[in-house]
């Protein structure tokens, strides 16, 4: 099938079926509800994922898609996380993250220390994962052609040094996020190395996108929680969960509603991720007064406000503005 006419027609005549199942899900993972029939709503037209990929998307949140991007670039996106570990280049807007089992004790930081980078947009050897091509055509999928990257991780989840803080709760990524529609904004997450349940791997709860967002606040863990890691506040363990082994170069694409999280590393080695959070050009910011999202607008503010010694006139939406870079396409409200 090659139309794009002809590939919705099949999508639509599976989603107008009350039962319809998805027989070819691109992952290993179990689909958990099917729901009932429904346009769509989280997918655009395109030539690129098959039927079920889109109907998978639709139904669950996410998207595996194996082996996508290859291992020389993932050689070279290590190299250079080595190198800003070593201290050999400097990066404007870097924020170098220690996990906070590490942070508050005696302990001597080295590179092996480093949790996580966020906020790579300026360092061009790193910031090469969000152009490359073989990522920006699924996320057109998503979210349009005109693509902002508006929020860069390099994960390194340490061995958990004994008090679970290596855990991420589960959470909505659409929590720190003050621009909209919401629809419009993808995550896509690439594991450097075999990702897997011993070493913490992605935890997602599918179809939780189709819920709306939920308060965040920390959890409550005896062992401490890092910084912003904000949990869902009601999260209900008993929700059926699926957990995303995953190899060297394979990514997910996941919907800002998903409820996802990550579990401790109980390995010796340092798991390594590295994501990428798209928005259209065409996304607008919104005013988190009054919202669920106050809590962590205050944080953000909070630590922006002493990292730059600058007052209130820096906005959350500032904050945003100023990391969002465009990818592809026209930057229009963003
Ligand atoms: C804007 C958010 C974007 C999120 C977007 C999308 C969804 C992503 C979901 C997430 O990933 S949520 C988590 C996002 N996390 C962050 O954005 C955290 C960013 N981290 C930081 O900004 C810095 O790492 C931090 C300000 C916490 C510390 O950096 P510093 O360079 O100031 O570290 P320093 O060693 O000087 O420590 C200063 C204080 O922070 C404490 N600290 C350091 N690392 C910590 C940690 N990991 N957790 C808690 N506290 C921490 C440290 O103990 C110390 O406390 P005291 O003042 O009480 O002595
Ligand atoms: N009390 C909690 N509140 C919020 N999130 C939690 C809580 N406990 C665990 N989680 C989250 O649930 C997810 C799974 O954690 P957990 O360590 O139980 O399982 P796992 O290590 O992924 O899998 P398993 O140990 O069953 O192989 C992680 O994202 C973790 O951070
Ligand atoms: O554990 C991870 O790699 C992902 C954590 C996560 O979901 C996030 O930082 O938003
Ligand atoms: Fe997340
Ligand atoms: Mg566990």
């Amino acid at each position: 099938m090659s139309r794009p006419a002809e590939r919705l027609r099949v999508i639509i005549n599976h989603l107008d079926r009350p039962s319809a199942g998805i027989r070819a899900a691109p992952t290993s993972a179990q689909t958990v509800s099917y729901g009932h029939p429904q346009r769509l709503r989280y997918t655009l037209d395109n030539d690129l994922l098959t039927p079920e990929q889109r109907l998978f998307y639709e139904e669950n949140g996410f998207l595996l898609i194996r082996n996508l991007v290859s291992k020389q670039d993932i050689d070279r996106f290590r190299r250079e996380f080595e190198r800003i570990c070593r201290q050999e280049i400097k990066v404007p807007g870097l924020v170098v993250m220690r996990d906070v089992a590490i942070a508050k004790s005696e302990f001597v930081p080295d590179q092996r220390a480093v949790s996580k980078l966020q906020d790579f947009q300026e360092d061009p050897e790193l910031f090469r994962y969000c152009s490359l091509p073989e990522i920006l055509k699924y996320v057109e999928c998503f979210i349009g052609p005109n693509i902002m990257a508006m929020h860069t991780m390099l994960i390194n989840k340490p061995p958990d040094a004994g008090k679970k803080t290596s855990r991420h709760p589960m959470h909505q990524d659409l929590h720190y996020f003050p621009f909209r529609p919401v629809d419009r904004i993808v995550c896509a997450w690439t594991a450097m190395e075999t990702v897997n349940r011993q070493n913490g791997c992605l935890v997602v709860l599918p179809g939780s996108h189709k819920g709306t967002l939920q308060e965040h606040d920390y959890p409550e863990w005896e062992g401490g929680v890092n910084k912003m890691y904000h949990g869902v506040r009601d999260y209900d363990p008993e929700h059926p969960r699926v957990h995303l082994e995953m190899e060297k170069g394979d990514t997910v694409f996941f919907h800002p509603l998903l409820i996802h999280g990550s579990g401790m590393n109980q390995t010796q080695g340092f798991r390594k991720a590295i994501s990428c959070h798209y928005a259209s050009g065409d996304c607008y910011y919104i005013d988190v007064k009054g919202t669920t999202q106050e809590n962590i607008e205050k944080e953000v503010k909070e630590i922006v406000a002493r990292k730059y010694a600058v007052g209130d006139e820096v906005t959350f939406k500032d904050t945003w503005a100023i990391r969002g870079r465009l990818v592809q396409g026209e930057r229009i409200s963003m």
